[in-house]
């Protein structure tokens, strides 16, 4: 490899090369420690996205790991924790309903077995479940305690320090918005007891408390318990409040609650315990105390199998619907447990019960049906402290089912559940563990005020482009150098993956490990806005396309769909600005900003505010793809005039002239071209626009699709998933993204070259090498799609290619 090359793999090539040098304290896993854990969904796919998002642990060098805990378990603070629900307390959970005997033997049992799971919770899979793992791994599976849990993505928990090497290297943590600050009250604990025996001894209790209570995510890292805020002081004094290991109780079982689809045992749930998991479901608070749920208990075996087959012919029409990588990892799945549980009970809602005048349904009928979904989730719980598994099977339409289970025609179902003693409750969700979806973060999911100023309780909110635009940083080096030092070892003449190799080391570092996952699945955003402009006379199709061109996504009619088909990747159209209404309709996310854009050559095309909602719904699409399980994120557009708006964005942020970057979009004829140069100088004349004022440019010469994407751009590298650029249109927001965060661009993989020469002119710009050159102009994110096989070729080539070494080929002399 030359000197040349190396450079070229520490970040961008050329003039702005020097951007990676901030540097963070490094945090990094051996690729063995992470496979030793996966055992999901995507293990069937050819190594898709191993470990993608899935930093789980410390840098510990080339040796074993200590795993990085899920902050939902905390098995350094769990304490034993006494049976069931422990009973004495009038503020305790309900006691069961009949008097406790002494228990009969398949109680004890089930006692055994409530205890038996939450020691176990936090173990890896059997032996015998788990992938089969490189030697390294298994040393250390062998070596530490239970591995990490889950893709942990989504989890901050606090850097574990091994006194292994480490490097001075960004946080490796693919996937993930470094999280910020704050998180639950940490009251001293109190207890009933206490605050019976009077205020002093209530009071020492309360000092003497050591132990800190649940911690419901590590991410939040905000006031210390010693923190003097009133809220936190009354907490601290408030009788009501349970004693630790009652509260740790209650939140280890919201915790440790799983939906269970395998590994359950034939032996019954026994009378009592099944009465008082019915007895908390029952519990439950309902709307005007209508208690609108009733529990079918179904044990007979043909009522099941027809259940079963209801569900496995909506799983079947399901799996057609995927796309191709989504099918494979789905096809792996289990999705009900009818046959194999002992029982299934299915909890229905009355949403007549309690007559016309139930107190608080009159305004909101489907509250019958959210309180029914309460006594599921009682049922849930109970379960769980019971050590009994729960799997909720939705595969059907309620309709059928409940003719096959022969219900009255004033009741729904509202779950199917699957009932039965498990071998084991997997320590993260199923889905989770397999990289089918990911847990968000509390820090996405809490808003202060107004709807979109996240902040946790004692944090300062901040806007999710701030927060994005802090979360974006260098490629990490390890995984860079890691990248190169293979690539320099594999059994490949150097250099003869021409470009392919500038993408994997990229991909090594975006991920901070190498080799990196494979980007797959894939999904394609295509963000659609109209133009004021286009009332310039600057392009020869009608507005209204643009709107229909959305519904022929929809329908699956476009090239986009084609080319997204023959990729596997799943289509997405997200409306940020059609003037015309759109259906509500699956696969179509209602986004809209505005009714299209002004007219740019009067005044600029947006408000400020209007650019930043459109850039934040952007950001909001690529973490919902994000821990939606995509690891590729693709850009597409529909905007009829968007070229238009292009070459302004682009000559106003590479200040090359008009007459350089605009061209003939959907195919204007020289007189419309020209007419079309002049289009965007006026624009510039009238619009002050400041390149360093990146939003303002958008705003005055963009498109709602262009700021969206721009955002779209930004929350990929902030998640530090790859994103795969398509045309013109996608280059004019890549440089709006690039000058509102500079290091943008080592997320940023240019899928295509478009014939649109101001395309060009952005490609160089951001430094950025086209991997498909074949003088397309369409748009739709069609460029990129097409490009999607490369960047997972790029990604295979680390991880699959043998070395010389292993190879047994000899190095040139
Ligand atoms: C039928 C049709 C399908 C398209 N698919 C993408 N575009 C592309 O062309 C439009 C931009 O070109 P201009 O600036 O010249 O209007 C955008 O909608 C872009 O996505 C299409 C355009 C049309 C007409
Ligand atoms: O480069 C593109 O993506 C493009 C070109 C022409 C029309 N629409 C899009």
């Amino acid at each position: 490899m030359t000197g040349d090359d190396k450079r070229r793999y520490s970040g961008r090539r050329g003039a702005k090369d020097n951007r990676d040098s901030a540097r963070r304290p490094a945090r990094d896993v051996p690729r063995g420690a992470r496979e030793a854990t996966a055992r999901g969904l995507l293990d069937g796919l050819p190594e898709a996205g191993r470990g993608a998002g899935a930093p789980t642990g410390p840098v510990t060098g080339s040796g074993g790991t200590a795993p990085r805990p899920n902050p939902f378990h905390t098995p350094e603070k769990r304490q034993p924790v006494p049976g069931p629900y422990a009973r004495p307390e009038p503020a305790a959970a309900p006691p069961p309903e009949p008097e406790p005997v002494p228990e009969p033997e398949p109680e004890a049992e089930s006692a055994d077995r409530s205890a038996a799971p939450a020691d176990t919770s936090a173990d890896p899979a059997p032996e015998s479940e788990r992938e089969p793992t490189s030697t390294t791994s298994a040393a250390a599976s062998e070596s530490v305690p239970p591995p990490p849990t889950t893709p942990s993505a989504y989890v901050a928990e606090p850097h574990q320090e091994t006194g292994q090497e480490q490097e001075t290297e960004p946080p490796l943590e693919p996937n993930v918005i470094p999280l910020r600050g704050g998180g639950p009250d940490r009251v001293p604990a109190t207890t009933v007891e206490a605050y019976a025996a009077g205020p002093a001894a209530y009071e020492q209790r309360a000092e003497s408390s050591q132990e800190p209570p649940f911690a419901p995510q590590s991410e939040p890292k905000g006031p210390s318990p010693s923190d003097a805020s009133p809220r936190r002081a009354l907490a601290g004094h408030d009788p009501h409040t349970y004693a630790d290991a009652e509260r740790e109780a209650v939140y280890r079982a919201i915790r440790e609650r799983r939906d269970v689809r395998m590994g359950f045992r034939p032996d019954p749930v026994p009378d009592e315990v099944l009465t008082r998991i019915l007895t908390a479901a029952h519990m439950a608070p309902s709307v005007g105390f209508s208690q609108p749920w009733d529990f079918l208990i179904v044990e007979d075996p043909d009522v099941r199998t027809r259940v079963q087959e209801l569900a496995q012919t909506q799983r079947e029409e399901y799996a057609r619907a995927l796309p191709a990588a989504r099918a494979r990892a789905f096809s792996g799945l289990k999705v009900e447990a009818i046959l194999d549980t002992p029982i299934n009970v299915v909890v229905t809602v009355d949403p007549t019960r309690g007559g016309r005048h139930t107190l608080g349904r009159h305004a909101q009928p489907q509250t019958a049906t959210y309180s029914t979904a309460l006594a599921v989730q009682n049922l849930w719980l109970a379960a769980r402290a019971e050590g009994v598994g729960i799997g909720w099977v939705s595969f059907f339409d309620e309709r059928d089912v409940a003719s096959a289970l022969d219900l009255p025609p004033h009741l729904q179902v509202v779950a199917y559940l699957c009932v039965g003693y498990v071998e084991d409750f997997p320590p993260e969700p199923e889905l989770a563990l397999g990289g089918w979806a990911q847990r968000r973060p509390l820090s996405w999911a809490v808003h202060r005020d107004n709807y979109g100023r996240r902040g946790l309780p004692g944090e300062e909110p901040t806007s999710l482009l701030e927060e994005t635009i802090a979360a974006i940083g260098p490629l990490n080096q390890r995984a860079v150098r890691e990248a190169e030092d293979r690539h320099s070892r594999m059994t490949v003449p150097p250099g003869a993956l021409g470009e392919l190799q500038e993408v994997s080391v990229r991909l090594a570092g975006l991920a901070g490990e190498c080799p990196p996952p494979i980007p797959e699945p894939a999904a394609v955003a295509i963000f659609a806005g109209d133009h004021g402009v286009h009332a310039q006379g600057v392009t020869s199709w009608p507005q209204e396309v643009t709107g229909q061109m959305v519904q022929n996504f929809l329908a699956g009619g476009a090239v986009a769909n084609a080319f997204a088909e023959q990729v596997g990747a799943e289509v997405t159209v997200v409306d940020v600005g059609v003037a015309g209404d759109l259906p509500t309709v699956p696969g179509l996310l209602p986004r809209k900003v505005a009714r299209g854009t002004a007219d740019m050559t009067q005044g600029p095309a947006m408000t400020r505010t209007q650019a930043e909602f459109a850039i934040e719904a952007g950001i909001e699409v690529a973490r919902d793809l994000s821990s939606a399980g995509n690891r590729c994120l693709i850009t597409g557009d529909m905007g009829i005039a968007n070229t238009t708006a292009s070459a302004a964005l682009i000559a106003a942020f590479t200040g090359v002239d008009p007459a350089e970057v605009t061209g003939r979009g959907t195919g204007v004829d020289d007189a419309m071209h020209e007419h079309k140069i002049e289009v965007v100088r006026r624009a510039l004349a009238v619009n002050a626009v400041e390149s360093h004022d990146p939003v303002g440019v958008l705003a005055a010469v963009g498109g709602l699709e262009h700021a969206a994407l721009a955002g779209f751009i930004l929350g990929a590298a902030a998640l530090r998933v790859p994103v795969l650029l398509d045309g013109v249109i996608a280059g004019a927001a890549a440089l709006a993204a690039s000058a509102i965060a500079p290091e943008v661009h080592h997320a940023c993989f240019a899928g295509h070259r478009s014939a649109e020469p101001g395309h060009s002119v952005a490609l160089e710009h951001l430094g950025l090498q086209p991997l498909v050159d074949l003088e397309m102009r369409l748009g739709e994110g069609s460029g990129a799609l097409l490009a999607l096989p490369l960047l997972q070729g790029a990604a295979r080539a680390l991880r699959s290619v043998a070395t010389f070494d292993s190879a047994g080929v000899s190095e040139r002399a």
